[in-house]
Formats: structure tokens, C-alpha cells, sequence
């Protein structure tokens, strides 16, 4: 059996819960469940609060776990990175006051920075030479400039719009992040197994996540042309109409480049094009 850790809720939880479904991983879940086996797959998901998850697999109590970046490296547990996940992708940044004049770094200097991050920020600080006090708060950060709890924030942005609300711009980038499946070092044989096949299985479910199963009815006489745009995983598969002259042509494409392809079948004459979503991809 594999344990693997999971945030109990909050920003992790529904991707990481969607990836194990996708991957058909079975769990039953209620909200006061904190740990629970699944019915078709040797797992079990042990939910935690995410700050205590680099710990937990380093320390064996979980066999793999899946964690925010930043929390990852702030933690600076011992566990090792088997996957980057792709999802949850945020930054750590520094953001003040929007009206105030920023020089450069050294703005920094002697300033209080608020932050729920203090080992990477002091990190980045002492790599840059600058002295700064850092104000450790666990929530809420954004808040801290506007009532004079400090000069500035060090925390997570994505779309920026907390700090938009909060009259904050962003100015230092320090690190990206995403969600990382992390394992223990000392797994055993047995769990290696267990966790291959995982792997396999998110691998699966990662290949298909941005590609389309497209099928068109295409002239006899353009198959040739519609072939020629096609960058399908290997060739399409062409087979013959009922109507003599038309011949149905299937593909793999890649999501981001579909509309200007589709736009191309259309011009050479593929008619009746269908898109379906690829559920799992085993290359
Ligand atoms: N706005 C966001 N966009 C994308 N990813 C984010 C965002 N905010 C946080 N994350 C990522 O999701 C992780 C979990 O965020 P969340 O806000 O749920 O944490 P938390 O409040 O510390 O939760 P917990 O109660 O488990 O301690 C973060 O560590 C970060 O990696
Ligand atoms: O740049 P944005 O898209 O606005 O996202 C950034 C915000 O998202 C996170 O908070 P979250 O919304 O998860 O709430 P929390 O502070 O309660 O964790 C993070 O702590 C930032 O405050
Ligand atoms: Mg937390």
C-alpha cells in the first residue's frame, strides 16, 4: 500500500483529487475523512494541511505527497521531487505600495517585509546583500503595508488581482511555482512498484490533457493535401466512405495549435469535422 499526502482543502485539493480520479484511482471521501483507502488500487490519501506535508513524507508517515513548490523549498525537508504536476502555478514575489517611487532592490534596505515565506525571502536577501527585517504573518498578507504592519509583502501571485485590490504592485519575481509530487527516499521495492504504475498512469492522463481525437470527411482527391497539415502522433488513419469519392480521416492535435489547423482542413474541404476529448494517451 502507498500513502500518498494530499491538502485536506484549499488550492491543491480539487486538482490533485481530479488527477487521481483520471488516473481511476477510487477513493470515497466525505468531509471528515482524513484517511482513506482506495477500493480498486493498492493506495491510500492521508489528508493534511499542505504546510505539514514535506514533512510528513520526509519523515516516512506518507510514502509521496503532493505540495506547492514554494512550500516545498521554504520547508527544505529531505524528500526527493519525482514529478512536477503542472497545475497550481503561482510565483513568490516582493509587492509595495503602488504609489511608491522603486528603485531597484536596494529599495529594500532597512524596510519590513510581511511574508509567510521568511526562509526563501531571507535566502533571496542575503543573496542580494540586502538587510531587511522579515515580519513572519500566516494569512492575510497583502494586507500588512495598508495598516502599517509593514513596507512591503513577500507572497504568492497569480493573477494579481489580491494585490490590485490591496493598492500593491508587484516589483522582484523571486521564484515560480507549481504543484510537485514529492516521495520519500528510503521507498520500498514493493512501494517503488506501486508508485511506477501510478506514475504511468499520470503520465497517461497528462499526455492526453491538451490534445483533441479529430475526425473529418475529406474528397478522395485532397486526402493527400489534409495529410499534409496534419501533425498527427504518428500518420492519421484514412478510411473509405459509404458515398464513393469521400474518405473519413482521423487525428491526434495538439489543442494549442487546433484552431489554425482546423482552419486550414476547412479551406482544403474537410467537412463534418468532429473534436472529442482523449481521456488517456499511452505513447
Ligand atoms: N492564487 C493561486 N494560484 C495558483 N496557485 C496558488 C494560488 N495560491 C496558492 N497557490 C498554490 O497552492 C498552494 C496551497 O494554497 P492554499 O491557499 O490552499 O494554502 P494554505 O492556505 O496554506 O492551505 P492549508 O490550509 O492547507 O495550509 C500554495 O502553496 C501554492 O503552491
Ligand atoms: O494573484 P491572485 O490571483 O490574486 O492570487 C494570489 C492570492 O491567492 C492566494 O490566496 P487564496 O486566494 O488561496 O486565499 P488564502 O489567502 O486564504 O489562502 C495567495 O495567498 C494570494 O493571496
Ligand atoms: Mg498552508
Amino acid at each position: 500500500m502507498l500513502r500518498i499526502a494530499v491538502q485536506s482543502k484549499g488550492r491543491l485539493y480539487e486538482d490533485t483529487m481530479a488527477l487521481l480520479e483520471e488516473a481511476d484511482i477510487k477513493l470515497s471521501t466525505s468531509k471528515r475523512t482524513l484517511l482513506t483507502q482506495s477500493s480498486n488500487f493498492p493506495v491510500e490519501v492521508l489528508f493534511l494541511r499542505d504546510d505539514d506535508i514535506p514533512q510528513c513524507v520526509a519523515g516516512g508517515i506518507a510514502d509521496v505527497g503532493v505540495v506547492g513548490e514554494n512550500e516545498f523549498v521554504e520547508r527544505a525537508e529531505d524528500a526527493d521531487i519525482i514529478q512536477r504536476l503542472g497545475f497550481s502555478k503561482c510565483r513568490l514575489s516582493l509587492a509595495i505600495h503602488k504609489e511608491v517611487d522603486y528603485t531597484g532592490l536596494e529599495w529594500f534596505n532597512g524596510k519590513k517585509i510581511a511574508t509567510s515565506y521568511p526562509a526563501i525571502l531571507k535566502n533571496f536577501l542575503d543573496r542580494n546583500g540586502i538587510k531587511a527585517e522579515i515580519h513572519v504573518i500566516t494569512g492575510s498578507v497583502e494586507i500588512a503595508p495598508g495598516i502599517g504592519l509593514a513596507d512591503a509583502i513577500f507572497d504568492i501571485v497569480s493573477s494579481g488581482s489580491t494585490l490590485i485590490s490591496n493598492n500593491l504592485k508587484e516589483v522582484e519575481v523571486v521564484m515560480k511555482s507549481e504543484a510537485l509530487l514529492i516521495g520519500n527516499k528510503g521507498l520500498s521495492d514493493e512501494k517503488k512498484e506501486i508508485l511506477k504504475e501510478l506514475l504511468f498512469r499520470i503520465g497517461a492522463v497528462k499526455a492526453a490533457e491538451d490534445k483533441k481525437y479529430v475526425l473529418m470527411n475529406v474528397p478522395a482527391d485532397k486526402v493527400k493535401d489534409i495529410i499534409e497539415v496534419l501533425p498527427g502522433i504518428k500518420s492519421p488513419t484514412v478510411m473509405p466512405l459509404a458515398t464513393e469519392g469521400w474518405s473519413s480521416v482521423h487525428t491526434v492535435l495538439d489543442e494549442k495549435r487546433f484552431w489554425e489547423i482546423i482552419g486550414k482542413l476547412k479551406a482544403i474541404g474537410a467537412q463534418g469535422i468532429l473534436v472529442l476529448p482523449i481521456e488517456k494517451m499511452i505513447l
